[in-house]
């Protein structure tokens, strides 16, 4: 059929659209900025004749109306692959539960062995050979639109093409539903201001990143902070590759420092998986042919790092063990965020000729409530908190007190290690802690 034929045939109003939606049903919507607006809306219109629908998405940066217009839960019931600031606050009250995943298996996981009777997903317009861009957020979309037996795509103009890369887009023979509407800007995160904190970690690495290294920084402000102040540096040739497009690599780039001519693969490319950032962001992602969107389960894989020498990958974490175990995604029971692409690249990092991985955070913590000062260095992790990095795949620890390469190294010299990068006013008690466990011995001593 002609094209244009197939996309007036296809092409209804959101109201319409969701009625594909079944008590009981399986819903995915896609992450980030590919959140369905129009459609998350129309099914929401719906709560008093639907029961039992659940719902996956991700990384929601956008309220969600089947959500906040039913806090039963007994309409729809929400279920997310990585938590954002607000999903984290719906899980706090009981409205959103986590579905762990290492996300290099994302894709995997919808092929092999989840079932999708709707996918939602936010798309670019239609280009002249029937190609709908994933845009923002490749990820898992090609697996997840392969396995769903309905596809809906809610065109938003202001998402910009992102070039491929693999599975970027989808073609309109593959869609069964078009949606359009007034779309509403895209949402935006823009980078937080650089601390003094984040300056001393981020000279730690600076020294450990060579021209013609190929980065990776991972989600929160700290690995965004290093990725901006490298663009200060006189560094040179350096290359890309990450699950997560954000400021700094634009940043880079523009500074002259990105040109990712020495990488052994995708030479010439920026490879990435999901963009969140600043609309300048947006903007420069829309056709750069220095980009090249992948799914997941090619930028996450370690053996795709593997191949790649001197790959750096920064990432940030939330409270880490004395024997090295490391959680990025729980404080005790409560979810933060997830595991997302952490263990993938640490695990790639470390398997690149020449690579290096590392967990930066800052020493310390202030409670909001209480004002009070603890160590993110803990003798053990609180009870209920995941392990998001096992102590076994451990490299590189580092704080604004210095960086602790654990690789190979035995419980006792780990306990050293790690004490010796913790906050001075904490290294007492940690001490202590490593003496009941039996891993601090006579010669052991904080240098
Ligand atoms: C490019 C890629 O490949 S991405 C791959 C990497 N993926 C990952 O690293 C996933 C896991 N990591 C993460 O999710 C993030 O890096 C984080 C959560 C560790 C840090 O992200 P940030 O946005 O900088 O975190 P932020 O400091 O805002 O803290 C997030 C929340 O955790 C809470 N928190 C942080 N540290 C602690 C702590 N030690 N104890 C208790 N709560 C804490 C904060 O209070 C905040 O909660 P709130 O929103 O209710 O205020
Ligand atoms: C959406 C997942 C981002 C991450 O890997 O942390």
């Amino acid at each position: 059929m002609d094209i244009q034929r197939e996309y007036r045939a296809k092409l209804t109003v959101a109201e319409q659209a969701v009625k594909m939606v079944k008590s009981g049903h399986w819903v995915d919507y896609s992450f980030a900025t590919a959140q369905p607006i129009l459609l998350d809306k129309a099914l929401a219109a719906r709560t008093g004749e639907l029961w039992d629908v659940k719902i996956r998405g991700g990384l929601i940066l956008n309220p969600l109306a089947v959500v906040e217009g039913d806090p039963s839960r007994k309409h729809f019931c929400y279920n997310s692959w990585h938590f954002s600031g607000y999903e984290r606050n719906l899980s706090d009250q009981g409205l959103c539960d986590y579905i762990p995943m290492i996300y290099r298996n994302k894709p995997l996981l919808y092929r092999k062995s989840l079932d999708v009777d709707v996918a939602m997903m936010s798309v670019a317009p239609m280009d002249k050979d029937g190609f709908f861009s994933f845009s923002l957020t490749n990820s898992a979309s090609k697996a997840i639109s392969e396995k769903a037996k309905t596809v809906i795509v809610e065109v938003n103009k202001n998402l910009p093409v992102a070039c491929g890369g693999q599975e970027n887009c989808i073609h309109i023979s593959e869609v069964d539903i078009i949606v359009e509407g007034n779309n509403p800007v895209l949402p935006v995160i823009n980078p937080a201001p650089i601390t003094e904190t984040d300056k001393k970690i981020a000279k730690y690495i600076m020294e450990q990143v060579k021209d013609r290294s190929t980065i990776q920084l991972g989600i929160g402000a700290l690995p965004n902070a290093v990725g901006t102040m490298l663009a200060e540096s006189d560094i040179k040739d350096l290359g890309v590759h990450t699950e997560l497009l954000v400021d700094a690599y634009m940043i880079l780039t523009k500074a002259g420092r990105i040109t990712n001519k020495y990488k052994n693969i995708d030479k010439g490319k920026a490879v990435w998986s999901l963009c969140v950032g600043s609309q300048e962001l947006y903007d420069w992602v829309n056709n750069n042919a220095g980009l090249a969107s992948y799914p997941i389960n090619y930028t996450n894989a370690p053996q795709v790092m593997a191949a790649i020498d001197n790959l750096i990958t920064i990432n940030n974490c939330v409270e880490v063990d004395i024997l090295g175990q490391v959680t990025s995604e729980t404080s005790g029971s409560r979810q933060i965020s997830g595991t997302g692409g952490q263990l993938d690249f640490l695990t790639g990092g470390y398997m690149s000729e020449g690579g290096k991985s590392f967990i930066c955070f800052h020493s310390t913590f202030t409670e909001k409530k209480t004002g009070e000062m603890k160590s993110r260095v803990l003798m053990s992790l609180p009870q209920s908190s995941v392990v998001t990095n096992p102590r076994s795949q451990a490299h590189y620890l580092v704080t604004e007190w210095g960086m602790a390469d654990l690789a190979g190294r035995s419980v006792w010299e780990r306990a050293e290690r790690i004490i010796g990068i913790a906050h001075p006013q904490f290294r007492d008690e940690l001490i202590k802690g490593a003496e009941k466990l039996g891993i601090w011995r006579r010669t052991n001593k904080i240098l």
